[in-house]
């Protein structure tokens, strides 16, 4: 699904990423954990092809296919979907319709027609009982006024009805609530399947019992330092990221 080869990329000729390797299979649920700076949000806007970073060295690769040339949108469209990447404000313009016109874009991209109405009605019914999403909160205007929980409820609704391949949920500054680590959890669980991915980047192991990962990565001073399956996220909550530093650092 995904590879990622020595990837180095940096942010105003700061570099950040050195050299990362990854990769991730269909039907895996990866996690990226690792101190504060470490690289985690850039890896994920990397990834997802956001035009600040500059990939430096390296390459990415979606299905076998070299993704370094592509737009962020040409990404979106091939199936990479990273949260919070629509995070404005939209006064006028409810959830639904954003969704519909999301939806319409990338069909285009694929030479598509529109989604008949009656279809699209009866994805969205599917998709937010699915979720348990109210019918109002559908209606309502994008981002304005949402609590962090709502937000949560969107960007989960607007991965479960774009399906992509590659999900990249970017928890590590949302302050997610129980709440909101629920949302996410559910949404996750209910949407994996063996034909898609999941990337979560989180600082809290608690939603790694939610959310149970195949592989743990440990991301410090740009690389990826420690791989594990599930009990590294419980060692980390443990010991924190001090000895992980110092075997780095030896
Ligand atoms: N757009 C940007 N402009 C300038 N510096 C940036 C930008 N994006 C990231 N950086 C810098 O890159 C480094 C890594 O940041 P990044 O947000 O990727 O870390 P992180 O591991 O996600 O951190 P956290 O756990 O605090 O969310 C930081 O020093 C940050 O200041």
């Amino acid at each position: 699904m995904l590879k990622i080869e020595n990837l180095h990329a940096s942010v105003e000729d700061k570099a950040i990423l050195r050299g990362i390797n990854l990769e991730v299979k269909a039907g895996e649920v990866h996690a990226i954990m690792g101190p504060n700076g470490s690289g985690k949000s850039t890896l994920a806007s990397v990834i997802a092809g956001k035009e600040e970073y500059e990939v430096t060295e390296g390459s990415i690769f979606l299905e076998n296919e070299d993704i370094d040339e592509l737009a962020a949108e040409e990404r979106a469209h091939k199936g990479i979907f990273l949260s919070f990447q629509y995070p404005v404000e939209i006064p006028g313009v409810s959830v639904t319709n954003f969704m519909k016109t999301a939806i319409n874009e990338t069909r285009k991209s694929k030479g598509l027609e529109d989604m008949p109405a009656k279809d699209m009605l009866k994805l969205i019914r599917e998709k937010s009982e699915l979720l348990e999403i109210d019918r109002k909160f559908l209606s309502r205007s994008l981002n304005e006024g949402f609590s962090g929980g709502e937000k949560k409820r969107n960007e989960i609704f607007q991965m479960a009805m774009l399906e992509p391949k590659l999900a990249i949920l970017d928890e590590t500054d949302s302050g997610l609530d129980i709440d909101a680590l629920r949302i996410v959890a559910n949404g996750v669980n209910k949407l994996k399947s063996k034909d898609n991915a999941v990337i979560v980047i989180t600082h809290y192991q608690r939603l790694l019992d939610y959310i149970v990962p195949d592989f743990v990565h440990v991301l410090y001073n740009g690389r990826i330092v420690k791989s594990g399956g599930k009990e590294l996220a419980h060692e980390l909550e443990e010991k924190g990221y001090d000895w992980i530093k110092e075997e780095v650092n030896a």
